[in-house]
């Protein structure tokens, strides 16, 4: 195949740090006296400080309403770092106006401290908000590892539903981490610190290169960063619940490897390129899983389609609502005794109501006399050779997007080479299993069998990268809006010419419609 693609260019963000990136030059945390007063609010002990200031406990003197105060030192900072302070209070402030939901901190005052008696605070910010008992990553902490924190669905579904406020009001979180959801004394489930928060501006918004690396989606890395800051989108902060989500059910263990957060931020990227498998904690019952997947999907392009109103209602059904259950193409295995009186029953299996698209492992579920094989997967009797029945689903599934099936590959190879590993046509330069041109490979390659190379002539090198690069297809057609019942016939057509033909022409091109009729023969014949 020689398509051509297309790279965008990209200027990548500073690197950050293990914490965030634009830290205050703040000498040790100097704390108010107990009892000192801000306004109409008197300050009890601290809480606990941050990156940017102290956390105090306080009560309203008028009517004794427990609220916290965070204090934001400005004495230390150098001028620049003050400017960026007054942003991010700013945009605190005017977040809070503007969006008021059950599932977020209220602030209800800024105040201009004045502590003549203690020069390092004189003239600090104190933000006046509602005030909660721990955060999560407290009760994160307090949980053995491997088990889910109490009462884990309804946690989630609540950073769901405050999540969906904010980006239905048009704004961007940005730093969404255990630290920074709070938990209420009366159980009240609360998004905090919206210092980072910015209001879209369009599909994405800008803001300055903080967030906290064990939760920033790999597309962060290639942002573009300019005198506005860093580019995030709304598909950033679900990413960060994918993670969340993760350590959430299982006490605080993060999605990726890595005894750093750094080090797991390259085992994420790692992933995201398609040279590392996602393996999350095999204790996540499989409908969870599925969600966390989704909402790790590796690019933002995929994760578009997991919004937020969507993460909420999938958790809210998979806590509360009876579960669905779902139909699965049958195949009925010659074989098995009984077979003729089971032709054409439809196997159940009840799967919580995630997609269509199994997961390893799922692909095949033996009852009685019927064998049935989830959509999308390679049937037992099939002639797609055995040994590469593994390498095609794996390959399949790590495409997020729901066309591109262990079948629609397998069908792709049929047409290209018969799957035939040694198959060689010089004269339009396309050799192997997959019929890569070896320049175009390059360009995509993945090490599928991960021996450190990355070969057209290597089967699973082969078909690893065609399923990341039709995956690529499946995404640009779906922004381009073409018809989505039409996508797999144009994935096919999009690897025998290009990307960019088929959005031109907006259909399958006339020269290669008789290889496409022809995968969709060998599909049909697979979905039997
Ligand atoms: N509204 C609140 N009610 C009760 N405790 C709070 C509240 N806001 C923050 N805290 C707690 O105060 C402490 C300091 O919070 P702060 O937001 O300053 O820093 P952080 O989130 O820990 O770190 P950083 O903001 O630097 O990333 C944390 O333990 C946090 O859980």
């Amino acid at each position: 195949m020689t398509p051509s693609s297309s790279a965008e260019g990209s200027h990548p963000p500073p690197p950050l740090e293990e914490g965030p990136a634009l830290t205050p030059r703040t000498g040790p945390s100097a704390h108010l006296p107990v009892g000192f007063r801000i306004d109409g609010w008197e300050l009890g002990a601290p809480i606990g400080s941050g990156a940017w200031g102290t956390v105090h406990e306080a009560r309203s003197v008028a009517d004794d309403t427990p609220v916290a105060v965070k204090v934001l030192r400005t004495d230390a900072l150098a001028p620049g770092q003050r400017a960026a302070l007054g942003e991010l209070v700013q945009r605190e402030v005017r977040f809070s106006r503007e969006a008021d939901h059950p599932n977020l901190v209220r602030t209800h005052a800024v105040c201009t401290v004045e502590a003549p008696d203690h020069p390092d605070l004189d003239g600090a910010i104190a933000l006046v908000m509602d005030r909660a008992e721990r955060s999560l990553q407290d009760v994160l902490d307090a949980t053995e590892a491997g088990r889910p924190v109490p009462d884990a669905d309804r946690v989630l579904r609540s950073v769901a539903a405050g999540l969906a406020h904010m980006h239905g009001a048009g704004w961007v979180h940005g730093d969404l981490k255990p630290a920074n959801i709070l938990l209420s004394a009366d159980g009240d489930v609360w998004l905090a610190d919206f210092g980072v928060a910015a209001e879209l501006e369009g599909t994405h918004a800008h803001m300055p290169p903080l967030g906290t690396l064990d939760h920033l989606p790999p597309e962060w890395w290639s942002q573009r960063t300019d005198s506005r800051g860093t580019v995030v989108r709304t598909t950033a902060d679900i990413w960060a619940f994918g993670v969340l989500a993760h350590q959430v059910l299982t006490g605080g263990l993060h999605p990726f490897p890595g005894a750093t957060a750094r080090a797991r931020s390259l085992a994420a990227q790692a992933y995201a390129r398609g040279t590392a498998p996602l393996r999350l904690d095999a204790d996540i019952e499989e409908s969870r899983r599925r969600l966390i997947a989704d909402c790790l999907s590796p690019d933002h392009a995929t994760r578009l389609q997991y919004t937020a109103d969507v993460l909420k209602a999938r958790v809210d059904e998979l806590s509360g609502a009876p579960r669905r259950r779902r139909r699965l193409v049958p195949v009925v295995a010659a074989v098995l005794a009984g077979a003729a009186a089971v032709t054409g029953a439809l196997m159940l299996r009840d799967d919580g109501g995630a997609d269509d698209k199994g997961g390893p492992g799922t692909s095949a579920t033996a009852t009685g006399s019927t064998v049935a094989v989830a959509a999308g997967e390679i049937p037992p009797d099939s002639d797609v050779p055995k040994a590469l029945r593994p390498v095609i689903v794996k390959a399949a599934h790590r495409c997020t997007d729901k066309e591109i099936t262990p079948i629609v590959l397998a069908a792709m190879l049929k047409a290209e080479s018969g799957f035939d590993a040694k198959a060689a046509r010089p004269a339009s330069e396309e050799f192997g299993i997959a019929m890569w041109t070896p320049s175009v490979f390059r360009a995509w390659a993945v090490d599928g069998d991960g021996d450190g190379d990355k070969d057209h002539m290597s089967p699973p090198d082969a078909i690893s990268t065609m399923s990341l690069y039709v995956c690529w297809l499946d995404q640009r057609f779906k922004e381009a809006g073409l018809p989505e019942k039409d996508l797999v016939k144009l994935v096919v057509a999009g690897y025998r010419t290009s990307d960019r033909t088929i959005i031109e022409e907006r259909g399958v091109p006339e020269r290669v419609r008789p290889h496409v009729d022809k995968v969709m023969r060998y599909l049909a014949d697979y979905e039997r």
